[in-house]
């Protein structure tokens, strides 16, 4: 097989760039999801009251070309500026604690842009990829229902670490390095509220205990405001604490633990959702970009790979497509 045609296993913000980038390079890609739709920490959840964030609320842009990109999003409409009251709270004391950093979101929700991302590119989404063999000239990918995809001169693995180690069992040493990558769970917890609460606070970063930021989805721009929404995430320490926690009691938890924090009455919330995310976020960055073998042409990337962030996820999915371009 002569012809050069990318498999790429995961429609997160890593794999989407990654995508992009060779596609405008006019190389054929087909992408793969385990979920029934893309974005991965990036999608938006529906509920009975609306779409949520359970994922990534909100990101910071500060590499000069990620930045670039985010303009192009914006005149897409996918994102606009978010500009919150910001808060902290520390050993419990709540106090503002504003400042000039250039906070971006979704609109209506985070997930416009992996969607706008995604735009036509071929995709494949409820399956899970289980294994990827490199033949005498090219790669196979096999799903969890034992169908083979293929054959595919090139392939990018862009999944969370622990699943991307699974993936690369054909290269030793980037499975290895794969694995040294641990990453933590995160509880994410949405409440929504009949009647606004009487706080300015619309963001809030929280430096000790159970949660490690709160934040109010009205007054982001494009939200629907029914209710009065208000996105929580736990700890690493607490979740992992808390991992097999069942769903409700974990909204009690965090419910209270708010409640407390945030300053004002807080009635019960007539809605309330829990998500774990089991590979949350990597324990530690890293400085790799991205992992690869131009011989065999596989690559691995995702925000473990850099920062844990989205503009990490963005610069190791531009670095995996930029890597194999230049192998061509
Ligand atoms: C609760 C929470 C809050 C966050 N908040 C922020 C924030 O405020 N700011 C910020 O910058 N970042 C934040 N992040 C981090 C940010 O979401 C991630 O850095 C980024 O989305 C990672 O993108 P990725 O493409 O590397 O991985 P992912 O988004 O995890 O994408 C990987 C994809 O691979 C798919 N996949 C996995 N295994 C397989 C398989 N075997 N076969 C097929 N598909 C597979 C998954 O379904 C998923 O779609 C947050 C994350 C969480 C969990
Ligand atoms: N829960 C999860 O799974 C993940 C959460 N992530 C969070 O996503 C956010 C994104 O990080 P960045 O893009 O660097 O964003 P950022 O610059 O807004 O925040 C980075 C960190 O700096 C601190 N901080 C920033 N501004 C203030 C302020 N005004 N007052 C007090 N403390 C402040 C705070 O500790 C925060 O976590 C951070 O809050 C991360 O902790 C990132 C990845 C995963």
């Amino acid at each position: 097989m002569n012809s050069v045609f990318v498999a790429i296993i995961g429609t997160g913000m890593a794999g989407l760039t990654a995508a992009r980038a060779l596609d405008k390079a006019g190389i054929a890609v087909q992408l793969f999801d385990k979920s029934r739709g893309s974005g991965g920490r990036m999608a938006s959840k529906r509920s009975e009251i609306g779409t949520l964030d359970m994922g990534t609320q909100y990101f910071t842009a500060r590499d000069r070309n990620f930045r670039t990109a985010i303009r192009e999003w914006q005149e897409q409409g996918w994102v606009a500026e978010w500009k919150p009251n910001l808060y902290q709270a520390r050993e419990g004391v709540l106090s503002a604690s504003p400042d000039e950093q250039e906070r971006w979101v979704g609109i209506p929700h985070t997930s416009a842009i992996t969607r706008g991302l995604l735009g036509d590119l071929p995709v494949t989404f409820s399956c899970r990829i289980t294994e990827v063999f490199h033949g005498p000239t090219h790669w196979t990918l096999q799903d969890a229902s034992g169908q083979g995809h293929g054959p595919f001169s090139h392939v990018i693995i862009a999944t969370p670490a622990p699943q991307a180690s699974a993936l690369l069992a054909a290269v030793p040493v980037l499975a290895s390095t794969a694995t040294s990558a641990t990453m933590d769970p995160v509880w994410s917890v949405a409440l929504g509220f009949e009647k606004p609460l009487p706080t300015e606070v619309q963001g809030c970063f929280v430096q000790d205990g159970p949660l490690e930021w709160i934040e109010r989805d009205r007054g982001k721009p494009g939200r629907d405001n029914r209710l009065d929404t208000w996105g929580l995430q736990a700890s690493s320490n607490w979740t992992r604490k808390n991992l097999d926690l069942p769903k409700e009691a974990v909204i009690e938890q965090l419910y209270g633990v708010f409640a407390e924090l945030i300053g004002c009455t807080v009635p019960a919330p007539a809605f309330a959702l829990a998500h774990r995310w089991l590979y949350g976020r990597p324990a530690q960055p890293h400085e790799w970009g991205v992992l690869g073998n131009a011989g065999l042409g596989v690559y691995a990337c995702g925000d473990w790979c850099l920062s844990g962030r989205v503009e990490g996820a963005w610069l190791s999915g531009s670095e995996a497509a930029r890597r194999l371009l230049v192998q061509l």
